[in-house]
């Protein structure tokens, strides 16, 4: 099975404009674009129809929790943008879980379905925080296995968590992985950083890099030297 490019590059911008700008600069053949809540709320669907008409496939990171009917009316209105992945957070539980699913499996274009488990700018300290009392890699187990339990095509974790993820749910089970950083690169505000071939090498499917590459002064040069940091795309 062909994963298609690896790379997600997060369009963590506040405009269509700039976002627009570097997305005239990549190759759909090497990389997928993420938009999240900054630049859909600023930019809104008109912006996913742009993209997609470059021939970018577009992961909506809206990372919905909700009670199980705005969740999954929230899903379908999402699958009918078109999007190729779309996000949940795994902590809404099975019944939103499952409303999801089911929104997205009757879409005409079925999205995959990912459910966000620990995010990767958390650590034990902001988990004890709210009451989880558990190291981030046990709780994100939970998530995952709650996720995969109700039909969920993947999760999003740390790549520190992704060869347990492996192990634990096959080759099917899609790892994205965010909180990716280059040796010695800021880590701003996450905290399960992983560089990208360690990443790779841990079984992610997919990476997700936002500020390596959009706050670089060469955005083109610095997704470049991370490309070639990898192993070629496996085909
Ligand atoms: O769902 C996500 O994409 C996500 C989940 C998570 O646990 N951590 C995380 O960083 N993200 C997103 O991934 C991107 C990471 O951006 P950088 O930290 O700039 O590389 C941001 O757009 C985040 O919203």
């Amino acid at each position: 099975m062909s994963l298609g490019p690896r790379l997600i590059i997060a369009l963590d911008f506040p405009a269509a404009a700039p976002a627009l700008a570097l997305a005239a600069r990549l190759d759909p053949r090497h990389c997928r674009l993420k938009v999240g809540k900054e630049l859909f709320t600023a930019a809104g669907p008109a912006l996913l129809e742009r993209l997609q008409a470059r021939g970018f496939e577009v992961f909506l990171d809206l990372k919905f929790h909700d009670i199980p009917n705005t969740c999954a009316a929230a899903c379908r209105a999402a699958a009918e943008l078109g999007v190729w992945m779309l996000n949940v957070h795994a902590s809404g539980g099975s019944r939103m879980l499952d409303a999801a699913r089911a929104a997205v499996d009757a879409a005409s274009r079925r999205p995959l379905l990912i459910a966000v488990t620990v995010l990767t700018s958390q650590e034990r300290a902001d988990l004890a925080e709210i009451g989880l009392d558990v190291e981030p890699a046990q709780q994100v187990a939970r998530l995952a296995a709650l996720a995969a339990a109700h039909g969920i095509d993947g999760v999003v974790c740390s790549a520190r968590e992704a060869s347990a993820l492996r192990v634990a749910h096959g080759a099917g089970f899609r790892l994205v992985t965010p909180g990716i950083r280059p040796a010695g690169a800021d880590t701003f505000d996450q905290r399960r950083v992983v560089t990208p071939a360690d990443a790779l090498a841990a079984g992610s499917d997919y990476l997700v890099i936002g500020r390596p590459v959009t706050a670089a002064a060469d955005p083109l040069a610095a997704l470049t030297a991370l490309a070639a940091s990898l192993p070629a795309e496996p085909v």
